[in-house]
C-alpha cells in the first residue's frame, strides 16, 4: 500500500504499479518498488526507465497509471512539497557556461526557499563537501566535466534535502574521476544522512557504492535486493570440461551433478553470459563461496573428465538481466534473493 500521508522512517520511496505510457513505448511497466534509508543504486540499461522514474518521483511527469509516494508524499498532489525536500541531479549537462559555481549554487539555493545569507553559507560549504572550493568563482564554462558533475551535485545538496536523486552522476568521467563521485556520493549519506538514489547503466560501480540494487528493464522490476545478496549471485564460475569414453557430452554429465547438489547455472542452455550462441561447452555456475569452487573440482574428478578451465567471470549487468528473467520463470531457484515487491527495503 502506497503511503500517501504519513512519513514513515522505514520507506523512503514507494511505487504501486506504476507505469509511463508513451505513444510508442512504454517506459515504466507496473512497477512496484518499495526503496528504504540509505544509498540505493538503480541500474538498467539505456531506455529501461531511470530517467522517467525519476521525473515521476520528482512530480514533474504524470504517471499513466499506479501511484507513488516519496517520503510519504504522493507524487501526484504533492510535487511542490516533495521537490522542497529532494535534491536532484540531471543527467545532460544543464549548467551555464558564464556563471561561476557559487553564484549558480546560490541562485538554486534561492530558489529552493533559502533565505540570501542562508544560502550563501550553504553553497560554501556544499561546495566545499564536493571538493570545488578553490575554484568556485570561476566560470563554470571552464570548468571539466569532473568539475561540472560536482557542481550538479552541489546543486542537490545545498537546500539540505532528505533524499537526493542522482541521474548517472558518473557519465562521462574517467576512472579515477568515477572512483571520487562515488566516494562523494557515499559520503552523502554517511555525514550528513542524506538518503541517495543513484542511476548507472553500470552495475559494477554501484555494487561498491550501494547498500541496494534495483535492477530495471523495459520499465519492469528484474530485481531489488541488498548489494550483499547481489553480489553473491552474480559471482559467475565459467567451467569448461573435456568428455570421456564413459561421459560422451563431459558439459551435460556435469550439469547433471552439479544440479543434483543444489547448484544454479546462469545463462541458458548454449548460450553464454552475453546471450551469444556457441558456448554449449561452457557452464556458468552461480558460485556462493569456496566450497562452489570444491564442489564443482570433486564432481570434475568423480566423472572422470577433464578440467580444462575453471574461472571467476566478471560480474556484467547482462547476466543479471538473465538471471533476473530466470528467477522470474523459476521462482523456486530463488532463495534468499527478493525480488517482490516488499523485499526492497534495507536492513537498518
Ligand atoms: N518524452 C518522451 N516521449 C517519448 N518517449 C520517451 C520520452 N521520455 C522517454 N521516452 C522513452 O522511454 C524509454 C525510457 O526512457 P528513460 O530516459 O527513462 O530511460 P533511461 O533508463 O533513463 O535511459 P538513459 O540513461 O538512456 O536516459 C525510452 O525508450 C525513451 O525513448
Amino acid at each position: 500500500m502506497v503511503r500517501a500521508t504519513t512519513v514513515d522512517d522505514v520507506t523512503v520511496i514507494a511505487t504501486e504499479s506504476l507505469s509511463k505510457r508513451f505513444p510508442r513505448v512504454t517506459a515504466l511497466d507496473r512497477l512496484s518498488l518499495d526503496i528504504g534509508p540509505g544509498v540505493t543504486g538503480l541500474v538498467g540499461s539505456n531506455g529501461a526507465g531511470k530517467s522517467t522514474l525519476i521525473k515521476i518521483l520528482l512530480g514533474l511527469s504524470p504517471a499513466t497509471e499506479g501511484r507513488a509516494a516519496v517520503l510519504g508524499l504522493d507524487v501526484a498532489t504533492e510535487g511542490a512539497a516533495i521537490r522542497e525536500r529532494v535534491g536532484y541531479m540531471p543527467e545532460h549537462d544543464c549548467l551555464p557556461p558564464d556563471v561561476s559555481a557559487t553564484e549558480f549554487v546560490v541562485h538554486m539555493a534561492r530558489m529552493s526557499g533559502l533565505p540570501p545569507t542562508a544560502a550563501r553559507e550553504r553553497t560554501a560549504d556544499t561546495l566545499r563537501h564536493v571538493g570545488l572550493y578553490e575554484e568556485r568563482y570561476r566560470p563554470i564554462g571552464g570548468y571539466s566535466t569532473g568539475m561540472k558533475q560536482r557542481v550538479k551535485l552541489a546543486q542537490a545538496l545545498v537546500h539540505d534535502p532528505k533524499l537526493v536523486l542522482l541521474d548517472e552522476p558518473t557519465n562521462g568521467l574517467d576512472p579515477v574521476g568515477r572512483d571520487e563521485m562515488l566516494g562523494l556520493i557515499r559520503r552523502v549519506h554517511t555525514d550528513f544522512g542524506i538518503s541517495v538514489l543513484v542511476t548507472s547503466h553500470l552495475l559494477g560501480e554501484l555494487e561498491r557504492t550501494c547498500d541496494h540494487v534495483v535492477v530495471i528493464d523495459g520499465g519492469s522490476l528484474l530485481r531489488s535486493s541488498s548489494t550483499s545478496d547481489f553480489t553473491s549471485v552474480t559471482t559467475t564460475l565459467a567451467v569448461e570440461v573435456t568428455d570421456s569414453d564413459d561421459h560422451p557430452d563431459g558439459t551435460d554429465a556435469l550439469r547433471k551433478v552439479l544440479t543434483e547438489a543444489g547448484i544454479t547455472f546462469v545463462g541458458h542452455d548454449g548460450l553464454d553470459a552475453e546471450g551469444l550462441p556457441g558456448a554449449r561447452h561452457i557452464l556458468l555456475v552461480e558460485a556462493t563461496g569456496e566450497e562452489t569452487y570444491d564442489l564443482v573440482r570433486d564432481s570434475v574428478a568423480g566423472l572422470g573428465l577433464g578440467l580444462i578451465r575453471m574461472e571467476q567471470r566478471r560480474h556484467r549487468i547482462a547476466e543479471v538481466f538473465r538471471a533476473g528473467e530466470a528467477h522470474r520463470a523459476a521462482p523456486a531457484a530463488t532463495a534468499g534473493v527478493g525480488q517482490q515487491k516488499g523485499s526492497g527495503h534495507h536492513e537498518h
